[in-house]
């Protein structure tokens, strides 16, 4: 079985300079490539829903965009050629959030967030008041403020996710690829997440790929909808109409023949 994933949608969007735009990416494992000819040119600010069936290649686009995967063609965030970029985190091009991350040692969920102000300090040098207030804000706006002075390692897995976003807020890069932000949480925390998103976008000015399952969530926001699993994925602005087209497309047979 091959997956072939073909985004023809290689304009930007509007006339603004892409945030991030790929050129011809091909991407997989061994003997199976899972994203071939991939095009994608998307300016700032910008919110894309990557959606497709499990093992499409979702998470194998955002190995290979953070430099964790091999591959062939051109990416390039914010004007610069990725493959020249050797921390692109540090740099703030780009922030991750993996499906799955853990601590392997207690610690103070206030510490774990602040530590997303790492670029404004050197290796040795302490965080200010200035750095825990805005943790503090980050935490607050994520609804998890209560949990400032937990241990990390013993919150929920969803308490955990609400956490890793008040820290990814602080490190205010170009670029967000969130993997599955919503995956652990309920549906009122859900909402409120894709909430906060829509904020980093028309705020912030940040340009967001997040992968999800959550079809619930994505008719009522601006942005666009790209679905792996279809044979020649396009960027399509999202509304009810798309989210139900491309839920029936995912729900059919035809859909899981294709790939
Ligand atoms: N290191 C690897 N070597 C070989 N195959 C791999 C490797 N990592 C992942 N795969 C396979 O590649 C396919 C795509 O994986 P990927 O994690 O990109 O899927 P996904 O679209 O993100 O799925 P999900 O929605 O389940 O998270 C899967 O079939 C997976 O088993």
């Amino acid at each position: 079985m091959q997956a072939v994933n073909s985004v023809l949608s290689n304009q930007p969007i509007n006339n603004q300079q892409p945030t991030i735009n790929i050129e011809n990416l091909v991407a997989g494992y061994e003997q199976r490539v899972l994203l071939r000819n991939l095009f994608l040119c998307l300016p700032t600010p910008a919110f894309v829903a990557i959606i497709g069936h499990n093992g499409c290649g979702k998470t194998t686009l955002f190995r290979a965009l953070t430099g964790q995967l091999a591959y062939h063609g051109h990416v390039e965030v914010a004007g610069q050629d990725l493959r020249q970029v050797r921390r692109p985190a540090a740099t703030g091009l780009l922030a991750h959030l993996p499906q799955r991350s853990s601590v392997g040692f207690p610690i103070e969920v206030l510490e774990l967030v602040v530590m997303g102000r790492f670029r404004h300090h050197s290796f040795l040098s302490t965080y200010t008041p200035h750095d825990y207030a805005l943790a503090e804000a980050a935490l607050q706006r994520v609804g998890a403020l209560h949990l400032a002075r937990r241990n990390f390692t013993q919150l929920s897995g969803g308490e955990q996710q609400l956490v890793w976003l008040a820290q990814l807020a602080l490190q205010d890069a170009r670029l967000y690829l969130l993997d599955e932000p919503t995956q652990q949480l309920d549906v009122y925390y859900r909402r409120r997440v894709f909430n906060l998103l829509e904020e980093w976008v028309i705020q912030a000015g940040k340009t967001i790929l997040c992968i999800t399952h959550d079809l619930d969530n994505l008719a009522v926001l601006p942005g666009y909808l790209l679905n792996l699993s279809r044979p020649e994925p396009v960027l399509q602005p999202l509304s009810a109409a798309v989210v139900q087209a491309e839920r029936a497309f995912l729900e059919s047979e035809e859909s899981l023949a294709v790939k």
